[in-house]
């Protein structure tokens, strides 16, 4: 797998006219685009100058955070792309990092060598800052706990909590931080709205041991926080955690104030600012516990905001499923917490493992997918079964006809009897989901092609952009309207015979004139990429060609584990093994951070000369 670009002349903008030597090679070769090139030659002007190796370095860690990477491991360039060395070669990996190192990019602090890795500063930073950030919540003084309300608190509501479970609300009663991890279906909210519970009770015994509290009259409340990168996670999580928290007694409950919203929301978004929030280490969140859901998806700058934000003695629960796709931005977080505290008696990560949602053959299969070969992947794909369903064929679109126009015809009926709620719900029962956008397994192709047999069915041209029905998917965040990246919706007809558009996001169902939405697409076909954090009753999932750059486990199974009741592969033997042997790898160094700072030495990658 390689990840070049194809250019497609002189007038591509990925291509730097101006450029020459090797950067112009691997520019017009398609490994380096035109902004990898201004920025490295930019930063190196800044910094005076430098040699070739190092410039080439640089550009190469610029490109390195475009695709999803912290830093560039320069072992890895030459297998990246064998044909396509520079004049004399790759240079020889150890001696490059070695010149870098000494280099004046190193020198004048663009470029930072650490953990083996080259970073551009930034990066280097923002992970230094999370790593320093967790180990010293870790290192506190950790929370008192009162034994004897613990027992009895996790004996009145953790009654159905199983062994996982329970051993993770108990750390998350004696520990700053707690990592949630699993599966969809494994009991991760249930877990949280019982972890919450418990807090709340060690907080209500602590304050009456401390004289707080009457006798008799409700004390403090719990703070929490419920978090999600996009509001439609944040939402559900709320819904779900509420849901949860009504089974358990009216005493529990009482003493939680719990509130939603995106993570961006939390930490306070500025207009003025993208990448710095109202909340930071000079003004920290009041909270008392902040629970971020979907963390996989959170990326290295967002996850450092976060770790300044949260107060040092609030507790910070970060629930996710690390075996999902990354985040869009630069880093793999999750992941890396996760391997970082590998073999950790002291780790704050709990994994649950038992899925409880899911049908049994999706479980063999998604199972097949976090672990198994190529072989057992086929094999539970071939397995007959109600649930799971593989389809090789040449021809997709007869297979996905059915569905997906079934699909579109529920939301249409719905959307034109104005029932905003059933539209969005009719949304959920099915879900095609591609690899790609582009191309002839890509979204926006299939898009077409469901529209078209929607309009043959209805007998119109469903030629208009705002038509009744037309299935919505929001490509940004909108602060403003509180609308965000990743939430869905329809185009529904108003009792005044004007259409609106209702999006299903952190306030609920929300309606909008069309115009004031610009970043919305039509939504009968999802990339795998923006499903995250959703799932449908029935998921088909449209397998790209083997040679596709996007094909990776995750991607396989994080488009697999969004189906709850039945899932459809539709793709070739070649293109199931392409994915199943390809893992979706991220140059980053927290992992290894983390497992220096445990050993108690320094996070500063000493181990590969150090430009700190
Ligand atoms: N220990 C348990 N015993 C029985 N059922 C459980 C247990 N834990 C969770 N469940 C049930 O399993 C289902 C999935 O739980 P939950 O929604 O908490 O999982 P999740 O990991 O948050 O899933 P997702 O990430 O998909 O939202 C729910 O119906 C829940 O009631």
């Amino acid at each position: 797998m390689t990840e070049l670009f194809e250019p497609v002349g002189d007038h591509d903008h990925r291509i730097a006219l101006a450029a020459t030597g090797a950067l112009a090679d691997l520019n017009r070769a398609g490994l380096l685009e035109a902004g990898d090139l201004h920025v490295a030659t930019r930063v190196a002007d800044l910094a005076g100058g430098t040699d070739d190796d190092a410039l080439l370095a640089l550009a190469l860690a610029v490109r390195a955070v475009r695709h999803g990477s912290v830093a560039v491991d320069l072992a890895t360039v030459p297998e990246l792309a064998p044909d396509l060395a520079p004049g004399a070669g790759w240079p020889e990996p150890d001696a490059w990092l070695a010149a870098v190192a000494r280099s004046s990019l190193v020198e004048q602090g663009a470029l930072r060598v650490e953990h083996g890795l080259v970073y551009l500063d930034r990066y280097a930073r923002l992970e230094h800052q999370v790593c320093a950030d967790l180990v010293t919540r870790s290192r506190q003084e950790p929370p008192p706990v009162d034994e004897a309300a613990l027992a009895a608190a996790l004996a009145r509501v953790g009654g159905r909590l199983n062994g996982q479970q329970r051993e993770a609300a108990e750390r998350s009663v004696r520990q700053w931080t707690t990592v949630l991890t699993g599966g969809p279906g494994t009991g991760k909210t249930t877990t949280v709205a019982r972890i919450l519970a418990v807090l709340a009770d060690q907080a209500a015994a602590q304050d009456a041991a401390a004289g707080g509290g009457r006798p008799g009259a409700p004390g403090r409340r719990l703070s929490v926080a419920l978090s999600a990168p996009t509001g439609k996670a944040a939402a559900r999580l709320q819904e779900a955690v509420d849901a949860e928290l009504a089974t358990l007694p009216a005493e529990d409950r009482d003493r939680l104030a719990v509130e939603s919203m995106t993570l961006h929301r939390l930490l306070g978004w500025r207009a003025d600012n993208a990448t710095r929030f109202r909340h930071d280490r000079t003004n920290r969140l009041t909270h008392d516990v902040v629970v971020v859901d979907e963390s996989s998806m959170v990326e290295l700058t967002l996850m450092a905001r976060l770790l300044e934000a949260v107060r040092p003695q609030a507790r910070l629960l970060l629930v996710g499923d690390p075996r999902q796709l990354t985040s869009v931005g630069a880093g793999a977080v999750l992941s890396d917490l996760v391997a970082g505290h590998e073999g950790d008696p002291a780790t704050p990560v709990v994994s649950l493992t038992e899925n409880y949602r899911s049908t049994e053959d999706i479980k063999t299969l998604a199972e097949a997918l976090r672990t198994g070969t190529a072989d057992e992947v086929l094999a539970a794909l071939r397995t007959p079964s109600e649930e799971v369903e593989y389809v090789e064929t040449d021809d997709p679109a007869s297979v996905l006809r059915a569905d997906t126009l079934a699909s579109a015809l529920a939301v249409r009926r719905a959307a034109e009897q104005g029932d905003a709620a059933g539209a969005v719900r009719a949304l959920d029962e099915h879900r095609l989901l591609c690899a790609h956008r582009e191309g002839p397994y890509g979204v926006r192709v299939w898009n077409r092609h469901v529209e078209q047999w929607l309009g043959e069915a209805l007998g119109q041209d469903l030629r208009q952009e705002w038509y009744v029905g037309r299935p919505l998917l929001v490509t940004t965040n909108d602060h403003a309207l509180e609308v965000y990246n990743g939430e869905t919706g329809a185009v529904v007809l108003g009792a005044d015979g004007r259409v609106r558009a209702w999006i299903s996001g952190s306030r609920g169902l929300q309606d909008f004139a069309p115009g004031r939405l610009d970043a919305v697409e039509t939504m009968h076909a999802m990339t795998i990429h923006k499903s995250q954090g959703s799932q449908a009753r029935r998921v088909t999932v449209l397998l790209p060609e083997e040679a596709s750059r996007l094909l990776s486990r995750e991607l396989f199974y994080t488009a697999v584990t969004r189906a709850q009741e039945h899932v459809r592969v539709v793709g070739s033997e070649a293109a199931v093994r392409a994915a199943v042997e390809t893992r979706a790898q991220r140059a980053t160094g927290l992992r290894q951070r983390l497992q220096a700072a445990r050993a108690g030495g320094s996070d500063s990658g000493s181990g590969n000369g150090s430009g700190t």
